[in-house]
């Protein structure tokens, strides 16, 4: 077997469909932007396969067909992976510049073909705007990359800047050639190391989508676990960790942090009368009343059942007092229209100091504990505060 350019496309067009039938069938479980991402990436490669395959079996089709078909499907599949990967990334799509990169690539290849056919103004038409769809991809993974967010990000940003090193090279030696080839299919160096450098381009993209992939479902795994599933605020592992990370900061600050422990009155009221559907909108109107009075930096996240705590950082006993009046008032004030009856819900609010000087959050959290016990006592809807 020679590795002429039909063979080697025989091979790509091979791996890119078992690359497209990887992503479509072996991943799933994901959020939708994911999936939605990797399948349309899986489409691409489809349509990479069809232009690889379409070059290999060439020889029984009409030379003028195989470009038309082969380009057609290539660049609409360049275009389709400028989209699959803002998708995955959850970047804005650019389907206006991915449409208008694909037409403007195949309206000079298709008339460098037919109407004034020229191999070398072909190839760098193609190529520019390859390079533009190359450079797309790259400003969508520049953020992530610069940030040393995610190793995937950086992975596929170089297999992009590779593939524009691979274009310009492609066309410097071409137009340096005495006598260049008068179209991919003629046998000759350039277009035998071109085929072969580009076959590989898809395997490496494929790999950094599927590591891109791994990283978004880690990501949802740790957020999954952190975040309480019906009010949407950190539950008592991420409380864990946000109260040792801003105890940390208050530490170097010397300064300390505020605690709240609001807890529902009478709730089990509401449940009894209403229904469980609907203490749960209750509690979610209650945790929005919450985080309408945090400033920037606070934070809130919900104990358990119907019992939340408040961080606020860098705050006197006065202002947290007073925040935590506020919140008071707010759910007071706020009506909740259920099953045509009207109902207001009221909070009691166990507020402590915790000191950077203290090893961890657990004094200060029961010292809110006590007196959110106190203002049970003293007839719930208000506020006591530890006396440490
Ligand atoms: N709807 C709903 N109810 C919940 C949820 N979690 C806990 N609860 C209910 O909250 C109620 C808490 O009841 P208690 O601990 O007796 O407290 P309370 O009725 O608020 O009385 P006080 O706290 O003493 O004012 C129980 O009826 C729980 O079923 C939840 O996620 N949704």
């Amino acid at each position: 077997m020679q590795l002429n350019v039909e063979t080697l496309s025989l091979i790509n067009g091979g791996q890119a469909l078992v690359l497209a039938l990887m992503l479509w069938f072996g991943t799933h479980d994901a959020s939708s932007h994911a999936i939605n991402g990797l399948r349309l990436r899986a489409a691409a490669l489809l349509m990479e396969a069809g232009s690889d395959l379409i070059l290999a079996f060439g020889t029984s089709i009409s030379p003028l067909h195989v470009l038309l078909i082969g380009n057609t499907l290539n660049l609409a599949a360049q275009a389709v992976t400028i989209i699959s990967l803002r998708m995955l990334l959850q970047r804005p799509l650019r389907w206006r510049e991915a449409l208008l990169l694909g037409i403007g690539a195949w309206i000079g290849v298709t008339y460098f073909s037919t109407a004034h056919p020229d191999y070398l103004l072909r190839v760098l038409w193609g190529s520019f705007f390859l390079v533009c769809n190359n450079a797309l991809n790259i400003a969508a993974l520049w953020g992530g990359c610069r940030k040393r967010e995610t190793r995937a990000q950086c992975l596929l940003l170089w297999t992009y800047v590779l593939a524009i090193a691979l274009l310009v090279w492609r066309n410097a030696w071409l137009w340096t050639l005495p006598v260049p080839p008068g179209g991919i299919s003629v046998p000759s160096q350039v277009n035998s190391i071109y085929v072969l450098l580009f076959g590989i381009q898809p395997l490496l993209a494929s790999i950094g989508f599927l590591l891109l992939y791994s990283e978004i479902l880690q990501r949802d795994l740790f957020d999954q676990a952190r975040i309480d599933p019906l009010t949407g605020v950190i539950n008592r592992l991420g409380l864990l960790e946000a109260s040792e990370a801003l105890l940390a900061g208050a530490r170097r600050r010397r300064e300390s942090i505020g605690v709240l422990l609001i807890d529902a009155d009478h709730f089990k009221s509401v449940n009894d009368r209403f229904g469980h559907d609907d203490g749960d909108r209750v509690l979610l109107e209650m945790v929005s009343n919450i985080r309408r009075m945090l400033r920037a930096g606070d934070l809130v996240g919900r104990v358990g059942g119907e019992e939340f705590l408040v961080l606020s950082p860098s705050v006197k006993e006065s202002d947290l007092l007073a925040l935590a009046e506020r919140i008071r008032a707010a759910i007071e004030r706020t009506v909740f229209a259920i099953a045509g009856e009207r109902y207001s819900l009221t909070v009691s609010i166990g507020a402590a100091i915790a000191h950077g000087s203290e090893p961890d959050m657990m004094a200060a959290r029961r010292r809110a504990d006590i007196a959110l016990y106190e203002a049970k006592r003293a007839g719930r809807n208000c506020v006591m505060i530890s006396a440490h």
